[in-house]
């Protein structure tokens, strides 16, 4: 019986290099939701969640229009946070990081990060086809998640833009990590929101 839980990044959110914290997608953004809805449009999906914010939010409208059965819902469990704090075995380069950090959103970040494991990590009895529009450090989280990672490992793991992550949920054994980060729906110039550039 498949369980499966699809994770995909939002699209390019416009003026995101601005700082601006949350917006409307580019017209980029828009394209790599068209092309994440035609990659995924032959899954029969159980259930359609995403991030309340409203660059996921307007991804999972569009992701819904070409794919006319799912029913896309808010989830708070999705929001952009920070799932974890600084430990000591993290690697000093990553300090900086939670500079401007609180402890109140380290908390709010790892309380719900505890609840989003539970809610879709948790095998179901039969077949299911969950997916889920979030941000990127909630993706880093799951799957530091599936390979029980120390904590700070969701750091320097990221995902682009509509990229696509695929992890099976399994009864009896630990998940699996079916695809990381899969861009292959997505032409070289649609390929935003990593840190690092692809050599290839
Ligand atoms: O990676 C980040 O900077 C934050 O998690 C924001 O991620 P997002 O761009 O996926 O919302």
């Amino acid at each position: 019986m498949p369980h499966y839980l699809y994770l995909v990044r939002h699209g390019e959110q416009q003026d995101a290099e601005h700082g601006l914290p949350d917006g409307p997608l580019s017209p980029r953004g828009k394209r790599q939701a068209q092309l994440i809805a035609e990659r995924l449009s032959g899954i029969p999906f159980t259930s359609m969640y995403h991030s309340p914010l409203n660059r996921a939010a307007e991804t999972a409208a569009i992701m819904a229009e070409r794919m006319p059965a799912l029913e896309p819902q808010p989830s708070s469990l999705l929001f952009d946070c920070i799932p974890s704090g600084p430990t000591p075995d993290m690697p000093k380069a990553f300090e900086s990081f939670f500079g401007p950090v609180t402890e109140a959103e380290i908390e709010a970040g790892r309380a719900q990060m505890d609840d989003a494991v539970h809610e879709f990590l948790t095998p179901a009895m039969g077949d299911r086809h969950d997916l889920l529009v979030t941000h990127n450090f909630v993706i880093g989280w799951f799957v530091r998640h599936v390979f029980d990672a120390p904590d700070w490992r969701w750091l320097g793991l990221n995902q682009a833009n509509c990229g696509l992550t695929i992890i099976r949920v399994r009864s009896a054994k630990p998940p699996v990590l079916v695809v990381h980060n899969d861009l292959g729906h997505l032409p070289v110039e649609l390929r935003t929101g990593l840190p690092e550039l692809q050599p290839v």
